[in-house]
């Protein structure tokens, strides 16, 4: 049977509904995480309420009645539950394709678990293909960018996009990305640099991914 990558992305969020412990979850942003807020429609009253990782999905859990709850009133989550860009076998990933990586990955860090949906398209043996985000304060762009030319990226402004913070993006393309954890951490030491979308020191802890044959768990 052949499937379209927007049906294995309705799997994958179906699936991840049986993560879905009775408390407040995380809830990230973009195409695989919307099918997931619309599925969690279908059981909001077994939860107290969710933490969205941006503005758009706040809107979304709003529009389907779901209680969107401030972070700081939170506290610790047992699951935070969001797409990627790609993903490794290691569990490591790019995120932010849609911008909201910065918030997403602080309501990561408040919870227990990170459950990744993603289709089979996503899952690499190297990250780097797909350019990675990095949110940069706006007058630290051009210096920001001349650091990630230093460490062999191509960085490029995405054009007319601001993101919830009020930041840019560069999108940096032409890495291979070896050993995340180390450029993860190499990133973050960059001034200017708010945050970039290598999750690797927290990665995801399962990966539910959609195939044609059916949704398939990945763990470290
Ligand atoms: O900023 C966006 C997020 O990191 C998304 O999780 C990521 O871009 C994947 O989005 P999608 O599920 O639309 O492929």
């Amino acid at each position: 049977m052949s499937m379209s990558q927007d049906e294995m992305k309705q799997a994958v969020a179906r699936a991840a509904i049986e993560h879905v412990p009775a408390g407040i979850i995380g809830v990230g942003t973009g195409s695989t995480a919307n099918y997931f807020i619309d599925e969690l429609a279908h059981i909001k009253g077994r939860i107290d309420g969710a933490v969205a990782s941006s503005v758009a999905t706040a809107e979304r859990l709003k529009k389907h009645g779901i209680r969107v709850i401030d972070l700081n009133e939170a506290g610790e989550m047992e699951v935070y539950v969001d797409g990627a860009d790609e993903i490794t076998r290691h569990m490591a990933m790019i995120k932010g394709g849609g911008g909201a990586l910065t918030r997403e990955k602080i309501v990561a860090a408040c919870a227990k678990k990170f459950v990744c949906i993603v289709d089979q398209t996503k899952l690499v043996d190297v990250l780097g293909k797909f350019p990675l985000p990095i949110e940069v304060i706006p007058m630290a762009r051009s210096y920001v960018a001349r650091q990630l030319v230093k460490l062999g990226g191509n960085p490029v402004l995405r054009a007319g996009f601001t993101t919830d913070n009020g930041n840019v993006i560069l999108d940096v393309h032409g890495l291979n990305i070896l050993d995340p954890v180390a450029l993860e951490t190499e990133l973050n030491q960059i001034v200017g640099v708010v945050t970039n979308g290598l999750f690797a020191r927290r990665g995801a802890d399962v990966c539910l991914m959609g195939t044609p044959e059916g949704v398939q768990t990945l763990t470290r």
